[in-house]
């Protein structure tokens, strides 16, 4: 049957509803998404030897002749051997396969085969273990550069590659070309078919090179197009004008002086909102560095002008938190702070919703649950949320909504730094304030990687610190005991060991510490229990406290000195370095210990680069390197299209040329309404699907 781009995988040869079923978990229902999903790597199955010559160790293939009927054997339950002689005109090579019964039939006496796999043993005695084969004339898998898939269960690297092959030969040349002829043409970047063709099969190191950079380079100018639409339209946009202020008066509201980068994110963020046009910016800053002052800041701009701001925090621990501390600074000049929560009475919320559409409240900080409907602005100018919360396009009319159609400024605050050229691209319709610099008299937090063996000395050191006054952070991973894994997901070595809040807490409580105070928190409770936990830490009622990652982004207790992290290795850096950064808010020296019985060295590699900075920057970035930024971001990306083969972090030439190549094109055509430009605004439509109204 001929085959489409449409075509389903049913139509594949071998594929059946089982299988069918596999490959959609991939995400592989027709034929366009397999030319679509690019290997993770390459084989070179090129070199080809004769028995004699072949080197040892080194996978290559060998033309040879089965001399004899393979034979089978089973060694015991779950362990079977099929032994088979081949030869060729200059020796001869024994070849076993574990467990694959089917090569029995599979491999003809006196038929000849390409055997790849690695040569051991020196002539006569050479050997071969569980090698690929295939009928030497008809070559499909060896003799070439073989694709390596990402796989998942039942699908298998020939499977798939069998079906690519097909999909190659019948359809690449079809794959629609998108790219401008002339954008082509000065980036030299390989035809469109050409580039599907070889990246699934090359036919030299040269085409793969070629064939890649085409692909990735498309895709970050897809990337780069949708972004500056992004741009251009928020700068047609109109924004509440706030006045030009003295920052002088909120200066001296504060009991200390700001840093010089706090200053600078703060001149920013004024100058966006004095702009005219609505403020989408981003701050930036390691653990600690300040940013909420640049927050308290804009809000003392917003007031002054006239305009009510809110600031959404993630959790309400952290809602309270950061009421506590703006009222505390701002309240003294007049604004009048409101906190807003889901646990709070129905009754405090109804007067607090009020005060808000009276005009009576100046500030008003709370969950996201803010911005919902039923709560209404007399006169909102100005919204503060976390990164996790930083709104999609359709959001943003709503808020304008709450703003009298006005769109309101927003500042979005980061506690993931990361590289500025990567924060530029992945928050790619925000500003970015960086602020680079911690404020002064903070001494680094000691951080140490230990091993079981220490824990008994670990909770010495607990002791000695409360001794003198200081509070702990023991932070486990998992909540529950053992939770009963999803059905047929292995649970991951040592799951058991993990040391479940709950039941740790009280092991520790009864066992270890009878005379201290300890309390948990996890994301489990109800958030009254939460807060209740939290705010006996924080008020020093409790001398540690055991927790999951519920603690893990803007907590600030200052007289805390010391966090344990107990399975470190289970953690991400950035995340481990936002942990850390729990203590070493105060004057205290403070101590990080990072407690793990995994003895893998990279993952020891890993975390040791904790105890040898603590600069939030040079962190991420080591973790972008070990695991890519998809996981920084989860598989979101906020909204920017997924990308399937160019790395953001890693292919940043490419990323600059794409970018000037975008500009360039939509300088000719900024609305890209030129016919030849259809299928790409197309294109662009399709991948930022969650921006529905990018080219209004
Ligand atoms: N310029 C400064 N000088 C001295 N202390 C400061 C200064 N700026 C902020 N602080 C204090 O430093 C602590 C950390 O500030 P803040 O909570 O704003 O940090 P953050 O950047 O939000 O960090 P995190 O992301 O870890 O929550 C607070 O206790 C705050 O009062």
């Amino acid at each position: 049957m001929e085959l489409t781009l449409g075509s389903g995988v049913r139509e594949l040869p071998g594929i059946g509803e089982a299988r069918a079923a596999r490959l959609e978990k991939l995400g592989l229902a027709t034929v366009e998404d397999l030319l679509r999903y690019f290997p993770r790597d390459y084989e070179d199955r090129r070199k080809h030897y004769t028995i004699a010559a072949a080197p040892v160790g080194l996978p290559v293939c060998v033309a040879a002749m089965v001399a004899e009927p393979p034979r089978r054997s089973y060694v015991r339950k779950g362990l079977e051997l099929t032994k088979v002689r081949v030869v060729d005109a200059h020796g001869s090579m024994e070849i076993t396969f574990f467990n694959q019964g089917y090569v029995k039939n599979a491999l003809v006496p006196g038929e000849s085969y390409i055997f790849y796999g690695m040569v051991e043993g020196l002539p006569p005695r050479r050997r071969m273990t569980n090698p690929v084969f295939e009928p030497e004339d008809r070559p499909r898998f060896t003799g070439r550069i073989m694709p390596i898939y990402p796989l998942t269960a039942g699908i298998s690297n020939n499977l798939l590659s069998g079906l690519t092959l097909r999909c190659a030969q019948d359809c690449a040349q079809e794959m629609p070309e998108i790219l401008p002829f002339r954008v082509r043409q000065e980036h030299a970047l390989a035809a469109c078919g050409y580039s599907y063709q070889n990246i699934h099969f090359p036919v030299s190191e040269e085409a793969l090179d070629l064939a890649r950079r085409r692909l990735i380079f498309e895709e970050l100018f897809y990337l780069s197009c949708g972004l500056a639409f992004l741009r251009s339209r928020r700068e047609g946009a109109s924004g509440p004008a706030f006045q030009r202020e003295s920052l002088e008066p909120f200066f001296a509201l504060l009991p200390f002086a700001l840093t010089q980068a706090q200053q600078r994110a703060i001149r920013e963020a004024a100058e966006d909102c004095a702009s005219g046009r609505p403020m989408n910016r981003l701050v930036q800053g390691d653990v600690g560095s300040g940013k909420t002052m640049v927050a308290a800041a804009c809000c003392f701009l917003a007031w002054k002008s006239g305009w009510q701001a809110a600031l959404m925090a993630p959790t309400e621990i952290l809602a309270e938190q950061h009421f506590r501390t703006l009222s505390g600074v701002l309240a003294p000049a007049g604004l009048r702070v409101g906190l807003l929560t889901g646990s709070m009475r129905a009754s405090e919320k109804k007067k607090v919703r009020a005060a808000l559409a009276a005009g009576e409240i100046d500030l008003l900080v709370g969950t996201h649950a803010i911005l919902s409907a039923g709560v209404d602005f007399a006169r909102l100018g100005l919204v503060i949320t976390d990164e996790q919360h930083r709104f999609g396009v359709g959001q943003r009319s709503a808020l304008a909504a709450k703003g009298g159609g006005l769109s309101p400024h927003v500042l979005v605050m980061s506690a993931t730094p990361i590289p500025r050229t990567l924060a530029l691209i992945i928050y790619g319709d925000l500003d970015v304030s960086v602020i680079d610099e911690l404020p002064p008299g903070r001494t680094p937090v000691e951080t140490f990687l230990v091993g079981e063996d220490k824990r008994a000395r670990m909770y010495q050191f607990v002791r000695r610190q409360v001794a003198e006054g200081r509070q702990v952070y023991i932070v486990c991973p998992a909540v529950e005991e053992a939770q009963p894994s999803p059905e047929g997901v292995e649970p991951p070595p040592g799951f058991a060991d993990l040391k479940a809040v709950t039941a740790y807490a009280k092991d520790l409580q009864e066992g270890v510490f009878p005379d201290l105070r300890v309390g948990f928190v996890h994301g489990r409770l109800k958030p009254r229990e939460k807060e209740a936990a939290m705010a006996a830490f924080a008020g020093g009622a409790l001398d540690v406290l055991v927790s999951t990652t519920v603690i893990e982004v803007g907590v600030d207790v200052p007289n805390a000195s010391l966090i344990i992290v107990e399975n470190a290795d289970r953690f991400g850096l950035s995340q481990l370095h936002q942990l850390r950064g729990r203590v070493g808010r105060g004057k205290h020296q403070s101590y990080c210990v990072l407690i793990t019985s995994n003895r893998n060295q990279e993952t020891r590699a890993r975390l040791k680069v904790l105890t040898q900075t603590t600069d939030g920057f040079r962190i991420s970035e080591e973790d972008l390197k070990l695991r890519g930024p998809g996981d920084f971001f989860g598989k979101r990306q906020h909204g920017l299209p997924q990308m399937r083969i160019a790395d953001l972090a890693g292919d940043t030439r490419l990323l600059k040329e794409a970018q000037e190549a975008a500009q360039a094109l939509l300088a000719e055509d900024p609305t890209l309404d030129r016919p030849e430009h259809q299928p790409l605004k197309e294109q662009i439509r399709r991948l930022f699907t969650e921006h529905a109204d990018i080219f209004n």
